[in-house]
């Protein structure tokens, strides 16, 4: 198995015009691709302002425009892509969905958010996602020719459980598309992706719109990505752009030799497994 490959990442702000947003990640995806990126993925609610009242009206369903567009792109460039996350319609429900396309256009992955960002920090960010959005149940884990690949979705980072679960199915990468904010982003988007690879041993990944002081809700940024040691390889700032470099999954092994906690894991005293 090819364990090196290059990953990109797309940090751009989220147009209130869909087709704008969504020929933008286009454009930017063909990029990287042609700039030799294997894997490229984009920011939570890419084609969407991430606001609540505004979900319902984006909303598509799995293989509507955005989905189409997505699938074409991969084909096109012939690379895997973590397509961010949309507001995705069944059955007149609405879930935060990430789709993961492979270089012949098929759909290897698909996470639904399992976690409802609602919160209400004193003087701070105030955010209730299950206004109008459901909760998926499903964790996520898909294979590609370099190995195994955790996703899921922003809020669902805080909760070290479902990366465990990941983990436990093989996943030795876990990127999480997200959208941080003022008040949450400087506190603790770092720390969480540094937790989540430190304590599985794995790479993880996070891709966030730019900030936009226009919209609703503005996104921290910093795009992030963290290897198994817990060593930030690269990071963003605020605004747009991108993260392009070399991923070796060998590292993964490598480091869990040295330090062996994946293997010591005393699933005899306590565990983690999926209802
Ligand atoms: O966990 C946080 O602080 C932010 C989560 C978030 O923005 C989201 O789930 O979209």
């Amino acid at each position: 198995m090819k364990e090196k490959f290059k990953l990109g990442l797309i940090q751009m702000i989220t147009s209130r015009d869909k087709s704008i947003a969504v020929g933008k990640a286009i454009e930017n995806i063909s990029q990287l691709a042609d700039n030799g990126a294997n894997l490229v993925v984009l920011p939570e609610m890419f084609n969407c302002p991430y606001e609540t009242q505004r979900f319902p009206s984006y909303a598509e369903p799995e293989g509507g425009e955005t989905w189409q567009k997505m699938q074409q792109i991969a084909i096109e460039k012939k690379i895997y892509l973590v397509a961010g996350s949309i507001p995705e319609i069944e059955a007149g429900k609405i879930y935060n969905t990430s789709f993961v396309f492979d270089p012949n256009g098929n759909q290897i992955g698909k996470h639904r958010k399992i976690h409802m960002f609602d919160i209400n920090i004193e003087n701070g960010q105030y955010f209730k996602e299950s206004e109008t959005l459901e909760a998926g149940n499903q964790p996520t884990v898909f294979e590609t020719e370099y190995g195994k690949i955790g996703l899921a979705i922003c809020y669902d980072i805080r909760f070290p459980e479902l990366a465990r679960l990941m983990v436990a199915e093989g996943a030795k990468m876990i990127i999480y598309p997200a959208a941080f904010n003022m008040t949450t982003g400087p506190a603790h988007w770092e720390l969480l992706f540094r937790s989540r690879a430190v304590d599985n041993q794995v790479f993880t990944v996070g891709c966030a719109p730019a900030r936009d002081y226009s919209l609703g809700y503005i996104s921290y940024g910093n795009s992030i990505v963290v290897d198994p040691w817990g060593d930030v390889l690269g990071r963003l700032d605020d605004t747009e752009g991108y993260l392009l470099g070399e991923i070796d999954f060998n590292e993964v092994r490598q480091i869990r030799e040295q330090l062996p906690i994946i293997r010591q894991l005393r699933n005899d005293v306590y565990s983690t497994k999926l209802k």
